[in-house]
């Protein structure tokens, strides 16, 4: 991966990603006003290495990770911070290949794209199974993530993948065995992986570990 430098926090007040409004309402008589932002819907892709009994699963440097590692008194509200104190390797977290549903595709299709570009590998639209569809960030957003489950082989590998350099994106394919991710989930630290990560290893053991004995 390449190097993070130079980190800046600004103040954004156009985003075409994240949009912040609000709503009004009356309960019981009284007025609510309920902070939310508009963000696209996502899906989610487990996907499973039969060659190597592995889980496929990417590595990014994300910067609200990294932005939330460091100490309260310490976050800048704007400004550099300081990487030598806080090493860019503290944002650094592992998913699933996952992406933004803001194309004029089917979410089969997008989480195609999305296997390609991130991890290299070519899957056909009719080799990926739904999981569940449910609401993310149900306090601010409600946005629907969508989960899906593929397996691959080695021959199915056409490239590195890494992400599209043109998107900005820089992302290492990571695999890991099913004992390393019984390692991952058991920590009691705070993990850098979301709670779709943590769902998404919870379903995998649950239901195809015994692809694995
Ligand atoms: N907030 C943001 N600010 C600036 N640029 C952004 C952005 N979100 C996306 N982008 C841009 O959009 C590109 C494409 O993103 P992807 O569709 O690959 O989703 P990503 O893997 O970043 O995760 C995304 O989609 C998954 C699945 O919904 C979510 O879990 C995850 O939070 C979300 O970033 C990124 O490379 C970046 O250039």
């Amino acid at each position: 991966m390449k190097p993070i430098s130079d980190v800046r926090v600004v103040k954004t007040s156009e985003s075409a990603f994240i949009k912040p409004f609000s709503i009004l309402f009356k309960r019981g008589g009284h007025e609510i006003k309920w902070d939310l932002i508009d963000s696209h819907n996502g899906v989610y892709v487990i996907i499973y290495n039969r060659t190597r009994n592995t889980l496929v699963c990417v590595k990014q440097f994300r910067p609200g990770v990294y932005y939330k590692s460091i100490p309260e008194n310490d976050r800048p509200k704007e400004g550099l911070i300081d990487i030598d104190k806080y090493p860019p390797s503290l944002g650094l977290t592992v998913e699933f290949c996952a992406g933004i549903v803001d194309k004029n595709k089917s979410l089969e299709e997008i989480a195609v794209d999305e296997i390609r570009e991130e991890c290299g590998y070519e899957v056909k639209v009719s080799d990926i199974q739904k999981i569940i569809s449910c609401r993310s960030s149900v306090g601010s957003s409600g946005s629907v993530m969508t989960f899906f489950y593929t397996e691959v082989t080695d021959q199915m590998k056409i490239s590195e993948g890494g992400g599209l350099e043109h998107e900005g994106e820089d992302i290492e394919v990571v695999e890991y065995t099913i004992p390393q991710i019984r390692d991952i989930i058991t920590q009691s630290e705070v993990l850098n992986v979301s709670a779709s990560f943590l769902f998404g290893m919870m379903w995998f053991l649950t239901n195809k570990i015994v692809l694995c004995t």
